[in-house]
């Protein structure tokens, strides 16, 4: 079996009018089991290549496979393909499309054709899983904004996909909500779900991703474990995303320092300040 789960091969894509290609031979391949991040600057493509992964557009050229199974977009093939790739929208207003929290949940239960007891027993599950059952019965409307991305991530994990895409799921969170948001991926990723994770956030990226991919203008320019990428990113002055700040401030004392990898978080970092401070 291969170490892979979704790859992309030469991936061309134009949107109807668009005067040129978004995806412009675009090839990347994702480990399976790690929590990877996707970044680039606005309009590389990340969005689109989310709708791919998921069968909601279909390349102009190009393949696409999911454990070296192609996507076909005949409509039993592409059932089968949602049920394994699963995609969080950045607003979930594009997503929730119930009354209830419940109902929500629920629907794309009911689309695999699940009878109603096997449902109402996923929805149970699903909605201690998320910590929803107070707010089973809330009207969506009624939710905040955290609330709603919950509730738009659990309804995706209700259908056990091996591949949870998520587009930019810090957006619009405060930083109680963003913390919640990541004790839930940690431990849907813990459970054996691959996450791929578009954001424009670096400093998430830094202490929260094992493997990195970058985009730009349709294409993938670089890949691999944090740090490498990071690494190779320091050294192209012309991409223009910036670095994480703890990269930024691990950098000043970096020379200072015997050769230690780069500290992943704050507490790593004062630690590496502490053991090594009065050496220099
Ligand atoms: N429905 C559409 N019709 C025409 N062009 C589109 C459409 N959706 C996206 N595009 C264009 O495709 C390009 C890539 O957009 P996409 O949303 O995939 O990028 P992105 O990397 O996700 O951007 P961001 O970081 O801003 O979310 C942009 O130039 C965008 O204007």
């Amino acid at each position: 079996m291969s170490e892979y789960l979704l790859e992309f091969q030469d991936i061309y894509y134009s949107y109807p009018m668009a005067t040129a290609p978004t995806l412009q031979g675009l090839s990347l391949r994702l480990p399976k089991y790690k929590k990877t991040a996707l970044i680039g600057q606005n309009g590389c493509g990340k969005s689109t290549m989310f709708l791919i992964a998921d069968g909601l557009v279909k390349p102009d050229r190009g393949v696409v496979t999911l454990d070296n199974l192609p996507l076909s977009f005949d409509r039993a093939a592409l059932k089968r393909w949602r049920q394994r790739v699963g995609l969080v929208f950045q607003d979930p207003e594009q997503q929730l499309v119930a009354p209830t929290v419940a109902a929500d949940i629920s629907y794309g239960l009911y689309n695999q054709g699940l009878s109603e007891a096997k449902v109402a027993a996923k929805v149970t599950q699903t909605l201690s899983d998320f910590n929803l059952k107070n707010l089973a019965m809330s009207p969506l409307q009624h939710l905040s904004l955290g609330q709603k991305k919950r509730v738009s991530i659990a309804g995706v994990m209700a259908l056990k996909p091996d591949l949870l895409l998520l587009d930019e799921p810090t957006a619009y969170l405060d930083p109680v909500q963003t913390r919640n948001l990541l004790t839930e991926l940690e431990s849907i990723a813990k459970l054996g779900t691959t996450l791929l994770i578009a954001t424009h956030d670096l400093d998430f990226v830094y202490q929260w991703a094992d493997w990195v991919l970058v985009m730009e203008r349709g294409r993938l320019i670089a890949e691999g474990e944090t740090i490498t990428v990071f690494t190779q990113l320091q050294s192209m002055p012309d991409f223009a995303l910036g670095m994480p700040i703890l990269w930024q401030m691990w950098s000043r004392f970096a020379d200072k320092m015997p050769s230690v990898p780069a500290p992943r978080s704050i507490d790593e970092f004062t630690t590496y300040l502490e053991k090594y401070r009065f050496k220099n």
